[in-house]
């Protein structure tokens, strides 16, 4: 029998249809293998109609997933007390030979499809499959990647369609020409309150060769949406084998003068402020999290992978991110995950409004002062709390960039992360090379509650990407320092750090004050403004940032706050340089001019020390 007849056998008449109208022998293969093969009770294709979504909808509440809340289209979905963040260590590469590469959790690629297939054999059982289409980058353009997801998790496909642009017409366009993605997910068993409950045998094991993904036991986003950060390792693998680039990055328009549009990149590692930067008010957000970024005529061009936001909720109160305030409080729909819900209404922490006693949380039946079986006290809401909810409903989305077919140009290309004592908050690169290595491929970050384990341990995370690096780091970064080759005018590049502290411990800035660091960017993209040089690139002068932040924030901006925050570390830029080097040294097959650009950067902080001494002044350096 020929995958076709056996999908007929499978699938009830309505739904094999559907499937039958995809002309792509592969996809039916897949299909029908896995479909056998996970033993679901029920089959349901969705196309791009408004009723499939409205199906997946309404399966998510009635197989309890989702609740609803008071707000018409809101709805809340908890993930188990254990399974709030992406899980690194059950999260592995299948390779072929299980060769090791750097810094990746990698396994033997048959062992690997051996024990998934295992754990997921006749996992459906009793259960309804969902099979959807849809496609990461702006339809029918150059970024275009379609790819299908089987789930048993109405939760799951319910997100992807308020995340990703639907795919079923496209795969019918495209037929046997497709180059698709697939992405397997169960589940797995759920408790009473309809959260995966086998988690020891929670397995996210991503096969580059056969470019398919399979999650078990799991409900948590980061480990479950297909198109998100799974996906995410397999655009890797493609961008670095056809020259382009794929990113940890949102996409954003900030504003210059006399309506000149700048759209910037920005690389931070989860929970250290992507979402929340791109979606500064009077800054016109395209995208959160993924970005495609592909040379066109000389020019990268970058474009956003989704349409949704799946954001962190701790933290979102009406002064900090007003933009999101307002959504989170209008009838659009919204799926809350891991909050608190008193009566309808969902609450997290630190939301600068009152939060009721008692509830329901991620950990079931909450009332303040609940400890949980380890003793910890449970706070009201998850710190990886989130929602998910479209872009097309936020007042300052750029619908335009979002859906250009050839992506908007990027004018800037920032990289940051939790860095609590040796960058600046934002500071230029002196050209792309200088950018990628010492900022990029030198990026390091303190662990956040985005991932299972210890928090605030300052880690090696290059671009902010190695927990989704599906290949050898070397390779990764040859192919960002060729891009430039390929460009006839690069992206400026800049570093930003938004979480210095002072020895007491205490922020030296306030959240919003990016905003004028972004003003800075734009306008340093265009030479309008000068800068001071320093050992490790252009930083602000006193009175663009005094300027700015008054224009942007009708804020003073005091020369001891500038002082405190823009001071040269020496001996922990040093430090850092030390640390990077031998981490580059010790994986090998790094390209060499990586260890050149740090050498140069070195010799030009010893050289500042011999003349300023260890902490250098902004001003100092200014009267050069
Ligand atoms: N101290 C401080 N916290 C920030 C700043 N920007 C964002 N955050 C916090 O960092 C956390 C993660 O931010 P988010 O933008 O969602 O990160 P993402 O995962 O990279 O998208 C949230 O709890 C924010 O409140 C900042 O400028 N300063
Ligand atoms: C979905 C995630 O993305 P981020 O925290 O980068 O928004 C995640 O890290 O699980
Ligand atoms: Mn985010």
């Amino acid at each position: 029998m020929n995958a076709l007849e056996r999908l007929e056998k499978l699938l009830d008449k309505e739904q094999f249809e559907k499937i039958k109208a995809i002309d792509n022998p592969e996809l039916h293969e897949f299909l029908a293998e896995w479909i056998e093969w996970l033993e679901p009770s029920k089959v349901f294709v969705c196309t791009d109609s408004e009723e499939d979504e409205w199906y997946v909808r309404w399966k998510a509440l009635y197989y309890g997933e989702e609740k609803m809340l008071e707000t018409p289209n809101h709805t809340v979905h908890y993930d188990n007390y254990y399974d709030q963040a992406r899980d690194k260590a059950n999260t592995k590469l299948l390779v072929s030979g299980g060769k090791s590469l750097p810094f990746l959790n990698t396994i033997d690629r048959e062992e690997g499809l051996k024990e998934i297939r295992e754990l997921m054999k006749g996992v459906m059982r009793g259960k309804e499959l969902f099979v959807c289409f849809f496609v990461l980058g702006p339809k029918n353009s150059v970024f275009t990647i379609p790819a299908v997801q089987l789930t048993d998790s109405a939760y799951v496909a319910h997100s992807e369609f308020i995340l990703y642009r639907k795919g079923y017409e496209e795969f019918k366009r495209l037929g046997r020409s497709a180059r698709f993605f697939r992405f397997v997910h169960s589940a797995g068993e759920l408790d009473e309150r309809k959260t995966s409950k086998n988690l020891g045998k929670r397995r996210i094991y991503i096969d580059l060769e056969g470019e398919t993904v399979y999650s078990v036991n799991t409900q948590y986003g980061g480990n479950t949406i297909g198109l998100k950060k799974l996906a995410f390792r397999l655009t890797i693998q493609r961008a670095v084998r056809e020259g382009w680039l794929s990113e940890h990055m949102f996409l954003m328009r900030v504003n210059g003068p006399n309506g000149r549009k700048t759209y910037f990149t920005g690389a931070y590692p989860s929970m250290c402020g992507k979402t929340s930067t791109a979606m500064i008010p009077w800054e016109n957000i395209v995208g959160d999290d993924l970005a495609f970024i592909v040379p066109m005529n000389g020019i990268a061009r970058g474009a956003n992978v989704e349409k949704g936001v799946f954001g962190i909720i701790q933290g979102v109160n009406p002064e900090d991110d007003p933009i999101i305030w307002q959504v989170l409080h209008s009838p659009v729909e919204i799926i809350f995950s891991n909050v608190l819900v008193k009566d309808g209404k969902p609450y997290w922490n630190d939301m600068g409004t009152e939060i009721p006693d008692d509830g329901e949380n991620h950990s079931g039946q909450w009332w303040r002062g609940k400890k949980d079986e380890e003793s910890n006290e449970i706070p009201p809401s998850h710190k990886n709390a989130r929602f998910t909810v479209s872009l097309e409903h936020f007042p300052n989305v750029d619908m335009d960039a979002l859906e250009a077919p050839c992506g908007v140009e990027v004018g800037g290309m920032i990289f940051g992360g939790r860095d609590k004592d040796t960058w600046p908050p934002v500071r230029e690169a002196f050209d792309w090379k200088h950018g990628i290595v010492t900022m990029g491929a030198a990026l390091e970050s303190e662990t956040t509650a985005a991932t299972l384990g210890k928090e605030g341990v300052r880690a090696f995370n290059p671009m902010a990407i190695l927990d989704f690096m599906s290949v050898h780091i070397g390779d990764y970064l040859r192919n960002y320092l060729e891009f430039e080759g390929k460009l006839r005018k690069a992206p400026k590049i800049f570093a930003v750090n938004y979480f210095l502290r002072n020895k007491e411990g205490n922020w030296l800035n306030h959240k919003i004050d990016k905003a004028v660091w972004l003003k800075w960017m734009e306008l340093r993209v265009h030479g309008d403004v000068d800068a001071i040089e320093t050992p490790i690139g252009y930083i602000p002068k006193y009175e663009d940032l005094a300027r700015l932040s008054r224009e942007v924030l009708n804020k003073d901006y005091t020369r001891d706050d500038y002082e405190k925050q823009f001071t040269i570390r020496v001996p922990e830029l040093l430090a850092k340089i030390e640390r990077i080097e031998k981490i580059y040294r010790e994986i090998g097959n790094i390209p060499e001019e990586l260890f050149e650009v740090l050498a140069q950067e070195r010799e030009r902080l010893l050289k500042a020390r011999e003349k300023y001494g260890d902490y250098i002044s902004p001003f100092q350096l200014e009267k050069v």
